[in-house]
């Protein structure tokens, strides 16, 4: 009931609020393109074809660190490499058409080189290693002068015509620039709506649950990546015949390197339109400047931009796009309410007798330094199982956990699972483990909080469904399931602690795992939703799929699982069916210390 009634209200305002932007959006292309034919000015044209290749390479950059989160300083690295292939293959006869594509061979190729080691480590690295390759080729292009012309530069020859990218008239220049733009935006909508996208993001937001969720975190940096140094490189092709000279401190500088992300960070970051508005908004400032003050000028538009950022972070610290967000109908602002009234379905009755073996887990050790956290830690887990995991803090059930989804690898022993056909595997990463149907969640809840519910759910639903609307089915009727229904359309961050759990719960769910580990999902909720929880993994279990879950509500403990393990300083100190574990003199000791052990 309040899910349609949420459906009902809130369609024709979002409808309303999305058709105004787009109006707006296309308002803003159409002037791009027909302000400068109708005014029929030089130097306006000129201006134009600057925004359109700004907000082309601001859009390409966005991709990578937008989306992806990488905050790349010398992405004009790929723009020069562009230009230089263009213009040495159009000065041997060979149209930039071409050119620009095998400057963007040579662009992806660098970028992978730079990014692969960086995007396997966490920190500063690929901004860092983007300047330095930023700078190494601008001095290879200073040295090999007999094929760039070193630092006097090289002139293009001038070729006139489509087929060289010159022209006499700025029209058809105008014409190239804003096609490009438009291929970039429309490269840069198609990955932010693709399950790239959602890869990206979720990659951006928290690295450990996107690879929990089956994401290879560093093959869709990488794709990335990739495509933002093609289409630079293309754009610098383009933009050398538009100045018809090119020399290294221009193709390969830091400083436009840094004018390229302010765009998208004045404009939005990880938007899609955000770096296209934050180019119509800085470019013809800077370039009235310089056109009014001439020489005097000169360094300007950094003043410009300096101002417009600190005016940015101070009064719009999501850029222009979050400003516009913040006017539409405030669907997002709506809360989750403790007390809505809204329930998890309820389980399956009867459920089925615990199976085959789906999970080994053999002597399993794992020192920090010289804590032994898990010490010769061996168990099975059967199909359709529910086992507790439970011990004191600090016992080491998060380590084994990490051990069994492929965060940590163990020292000594070995984790198993049996695969849909019944043959045993050995995972190793996080990616394998959730290959064979292993899906986890964290004791520290992990929302993608740029993300809304659904957007969420999906990242888990990918993993089955490759296209977005198959996920977007997925992910709803997965949220109905977890009593998640009515808050579809809500940022993540809004819900509640009990909220969030279940959302990290449905999360790993439309995975369609085989095996749930599930770390705390009680901690911190009220009764109501600890309630909730108990009914939801029991009518999880009833489907057939075996859940590990460490837990401290020990209520919860003795109404769910089948069978109990006791961790205690890294070994298991006892095992087997609830409420003779409690009773165990071990774990009471262990729980509670010697004296009620003995009373
Ligand atoms: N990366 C690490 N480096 C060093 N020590 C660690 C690391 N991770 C965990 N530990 C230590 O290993 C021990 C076991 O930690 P773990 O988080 O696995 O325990 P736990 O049983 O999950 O505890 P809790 O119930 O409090 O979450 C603790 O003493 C912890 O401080």
């Amino acid at each position: 009931m309040t899910d349609i009634a949420t459906t009902l209200t809130s369609t024709p305002k979002r409808l309303a609020g999305r058709r105004a932007a787009t109006f707006g959006l296309l308002a803003v292309l159409a002037g791009i393109l027909l302000v400068p034919i109708g005014l029929n000015d030089e130097f306006v044209y000129h201006i134009f074809i600057t925004i359109c290749i700004f907000a082309a390479l601001s859009t390409a950059w966005n991709i990578v660190g937008g989306y992806a989160g990488q905050l790349s300083l010398g992405h004009a690295v790929f723009y020069g490499i562009g230009g230089y292939a263009g213009v040495m293959l159009a000065n041997l006869g060979i149209s930039p058409w071409f050119g620009m594509f095998a400057g963007a061979g040579v662009a992806v190729i660098v970028a992978i080189i730079v990014s692969y080691p960086c995007f396997r480590l966490h920190g500063p690295f690929f901004a860092l290693a983007t300047i330095a390759f930023l700078e190494v080729f601008r001095v290879l292009a200073l040295h090999f002068k007999e094929f760039t012309g070193g630092a006097t530069g090289m002139m293009i020859s001038l070729n006139i015509g489509w087929e060289w990218m010159v022209f006499r008239e700025r029209l058809p220049a105008l014409v190239i620039a804003f096609g490009m733009m438009l291929v970039c935006l429309a490269a840069a909508w198609v990955i932010r709506n693709r399950r790239l996208g959602f890869y990206l993001v979720a990659t951006r937001e928290r690295e450990s649950a996107a690879k929990a969720a089956g994401v290879n975190t560093v093959k869709v940096r990488l794709m990335a990546v990739s495509v933002s140094a093609a289409l630079s490189a293309m754009l610098g092709t383009f933009h050398a015949m538009y100045l018809t000279f090119i020399e290294p401190e221009a193709m390969f500088s830091l400083e436009f390197s840094i004018q390229i992300a302010m765009f998208a960070l004045i404009g939005g970051i990880g938007t899609i339109w955000g770096p296209l508005l934050g180019a119509v908004l800085l470019v013809p400032i800077t370039e009235f400047a310089r056109g009014a003050l001439g020489a005097e000028a000169i360094g300007l538009h950094g003043f410009v931009y300096g101002i417009v950022l600190m005016l940015v972070v101070l009064f719009m610290p999501n850029g222009i796009m979050g400003l516009l967000s913040r006017l539409r109908p405030a669907e997002s602002a709506r809360k989750e309410t403790e007390a809505a009234p809204v329930a998890a379905e309820p389980r399956a009755s009867g459920r089925t007798d615990a199976g085959e073996a789906v999970m080994r887990v053999e002597g399993l050790n794992k020192h920090f330094g010289g804590l032994h956290v898990t010490n010769d830690v061996g168990f099975t887990l059967r199909e359709g199982e529910i086992l507790g995991l439970i011990g004191p803090n600090g016992a080491g059930k998060t380590t084994l956990f990490n051990m069994l989804s492929g965060f940590l690898k163990p020292d000594e022993g070995s984790v198993s699972v049996r695969d849909a056909v019944g043959d045993w595997q050995h995972p190793a990463s996080p990616g394998e483990f959730a290959a064979l149907g292993v899906g986890r969640t964290f004791q520290i809840v992990q929302p993608f909080a740029a993300m809304t519910v659904e957007e969420n759910i999906m990242v888990g639903a990918f993993h089955r469904h490759a296209q977005v609307g198959d996920a977007r089915e997925a992910a709803r009727e997965t949220a109905r399931r977890m009593g998640l229904g009515p808050y579809l359309d809500l940022e993540a961050s809004s819900l509640t602690i009990g909220g969030l759990k279940r959302l990290e719960v449905a999360r790993v769910m439309a995975m369609e795992p085989r095996i749930l580990l599930l770390d705390e999902v009680m901690a911190g909720i009220n009764q109501t939703d600890v309630r909730r929880a108990v009914d939801l993994m029991l009518s999880i279990r009833d489907t057939g799929v075996s859940i590990i879950a460490i837990e401290h509500v020990m209520q919860a403990v003795m109404s769910l699982s089948d069978r109990v393990i006791v961790l205690n300083s890294g070994q298991i100190i006892a095992e087997g069916e609830p409420r003779s574990v409690v009773s165990d003199p071990m774990v009471i000791e262990a729980y509670l210390g010697k004296e009620f052990a003995n009373a």
